[in-house]
């Protein structure tokens, strides 16, 4: 298929004029950025976006300005087709060091994104979609583990999957490459790049360090950054990878100019 073959329609994740400040500290500042739901030919194609930034920049802080988890000083951030503000709850979080219920199975982990689901199914309905997203995600094996008895890569994949069943469109991942050995870092990818092409409007929203990687999955990278001059971060740079021909290839690495787009994203930080 070409993967130029695209379109964007309506806004599902905006945010307008948002800032940020403790005390007379300016964290964040005049953020504007509005993601787009793409569709693609024949496929539910979600949208991917990847927040790059030095550390202490205020990746966090927008995070949780994203999630509804804090109120910006200005601004305000919608979320879904009809542009509600964002309410805490209605974006899934995995946090970087995805926390699991320790004492409970990962089957019963998995259930509780079900049972946190708006749709409500009976114990056989639920059985029945983990055992199939394990299966997906080669996770049946470790069904009847406990969270201690898997791998940290394992132990993040359950943490993403568990979000997924919730239902939620919206999920942030701070870090979700972060720990990870290369192999481990191969199957977060294939698993991101599965779980924005479960349906049209999943939209993920991943904070990273690893410019490479995100960029790789990512149809649109956001450079947070400080202008001269000005106190607080905001969006200093927006590639639009599916404008450049970078979206939606697993190859992505070997395209000629890939490696200068992760320089000039570098040079930006
Ligand atoms: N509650 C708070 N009160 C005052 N300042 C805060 C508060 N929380 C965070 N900050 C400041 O906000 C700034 C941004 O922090 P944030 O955690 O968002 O950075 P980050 O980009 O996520 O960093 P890292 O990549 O290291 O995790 C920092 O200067 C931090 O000191």
């Amino acid at each position: 298929m070409n993967a130029n073959v695209y379109t964007k329609t309506g806004p599902l994740v905006c945010a307008e004029n948002v800032s940020l400040q403790y005390g007379t500290k300016t964290i964040l500042r005049d953020i504007n950025f509005c993601i787009h739901d793409i569709h693609r030919p024949n496929m539910e194609q979600g949208q991917v976006v990847s927040l790059i930034g030095r550390s202490g920049i205020g990746k966090t802080q927008l995070f949780k300005v994203l999630s509804g988890l804090i109120q910006p000083t200005q601004g305000v951030v919608k979320i879904d087709t009809d542009q509600h503000p964002v309410r805490a709850g209605e974006v899934g979080i995995v946090p970087q060091n995805y926390i699991l219920f320790n004492h409970r199975t990962i089957y019963h982990n998995l259930k509780i994104g079900l049972d946190n689901a708006a749709v409500k199914l009976t114990d056989a309905e639920k059985k029945s979609i983990i055992t199939d997203y394990a299966e997906t995600f080669q996770l049946t094996e470790h069904l009847q583990k406990y969270p201690a008895q898997l791998s940290g890569g394992q132990r993040q994949r359950v943490s993403i999957i568990q979000q997924v069943l919730t239902g939620n469109k919206f999920i942030l991942l701070d870090e979700p490459f972060s720990g990870l050995d290369v192999l481990m870092i191969d199957r977060v990818i294939q698993l991101l790049v599965k779980v924005s092409t479960l349906q049209e409007q999943n939209t993920l929203i991943i904070v990273s360090h690893d410019i490479e990687n995100a960029a790789a999955i990512s149809d649109t990278v956001w450079v947070l950054g400080c202008e001269d001059g000005k106190e607080g971060a905001t969006i200093k740079h927006e590639y639009d990878l599916c404008a450049m021909g970078y979206a939606w290839q697993p190859e992505v690495r070997k395209e000629p100019g890939f490696q200068d787009l992760i320089a000039n994203i570098k040079s930006l930080l």
